[in-house]
C-alpha cells in the first residue's frame, strides 16, 4: 500500500474528486436515464470537501438539493494507464461519501447540454468520511451504503450492485485522467435520492462499520 505520505487526511490535500454517475441500475432508472455502457465521469472541486461538524450549505440557487451516499476509493499511489489486474494495489482506503446534487440545476444543464459544474461541484457538496484503512473492507464490492434523513431510511443499496467495479473505474479513468495520491473516486449512488431541506439531519453509513452525520444549513 502505496503510501510514503500520511493520507489519514486525504481531503486537506487539495487533490481531484473525481465522480462517477449512474454507476448503479435502479438509479439510472429512477432519474430516466440510460443505463450506462460506458462509465459517466465529472468532477468536484476540492472546495467541495466538508467534515462532519460543519453544515451542507445549500445553494442559493437551487430548490431541490439531493442526497446521494457513495463509497468513496482513495487512491494511495498515482499513475496512469493502470490495469485492471493491479489496480487495487493504488488503493490507499476509502470513505463514505455524499455526492450532494442541486438536481433541478442539474435537469436544466441536461437540457441544455451544458456541463454539471454548478450542479454539482458547488463548495459542500462532498461531505466525507474519515479514511477507512484498505484493508478494514475485506470486498469493496460486497458492503451496504445507507443514508437516513431526520431518522427515516431514504438509500440502502449494496456495492454488489455497482454496474462498473473498481477496479474497471481505476483503470478506466487513469487512461483519461492521471491519478495521483489522495485523489478520490466517488463510484456512483444506489437508488432512493431525494431532496433536504434547511436543517435536516442526514446520518449516512458503510454497514456498521463507519457512520457520519451532517445538517444542511443555507448559504448566506
Ligand atoms: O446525478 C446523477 O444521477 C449521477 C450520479 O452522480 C450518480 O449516479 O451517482
Ligand atoms: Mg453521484
Amino acid at each position: 500500500m502505496a503510501s510514503s505520505k500520511n493520507l489519514t487526511r486525504f481531503w486537506e490535500w487539495g487533490r481531484k474528486i473525481i465522480c462517477v454517475g449512474r454507476n448503479y441500475t435502479e438509479h439510472a432508472k429512477e432519474l430516466k436515464n440510460a443505463v450506462p455502457t460506458e462509465p459517466v465521469l465529472f468532477l468536484k472541486s476540492p472546495s467541495a470537501y466538508v467534515r462532519e461538524g460543519a453544515p451542507i450549505l445549500m445553494p442559493y440557487y437551487t430548490n431541490n438539493l439531493h442526497h446521494e451516499v457513495e463509497l468513496g476509493v482513495v487512491i494511495g499511489k498515482g499513475g496512469k494507464d493502470i490495469a485492471q489486474s493491479s489496480a487495487m494495489d493504488h488503493v490507499e482506503g476509502y470513505a463514505l461519501c455524499l455526492d450532494m446534487t442541486a438536481r433541478d440545476v442539474q435537469d436544466q444543464c441536461k437540457q441544455k447540454g451544458l456541463p454539471w459544474t454548478l450542479a454539482k461541484a458547488f463548495d459542500t457538496s462532498c461531505p466525507v468520511s474519515d479514511l477507512i484503512p484498505r484493508d478494514t473492507i475485506k470486498d469493496p464490492h460486497n458492503v451496504k451504503i445507507w443514508l437516513k434523513v431526520n431518522d427515516i431510511l431514504r438509500q440502502e443499496g449494496s456495492t454488489s450492485s455497482m454496474i462498473f467495479s473498481i477496479p474497471f473505474l481505476i483503470s478506466y479513468i487513469s487512461r483519461v485522467i492521471t491519478l495521483e495520491e489522495g485523489d478520490l473516486i466517488l463510484t456512483g449512488t444506489p437508488e432512493g435520492v431525494a431532496a433536504v431541506q434547511e436543517n435536516d439531519e442526514m446520518v449516512a453509513g458503510i454497514d456498521d462499520i463507519i457512520s457520519m452525520k451532517f445538517q444542511i444549513k443555507k448559504r448566506s
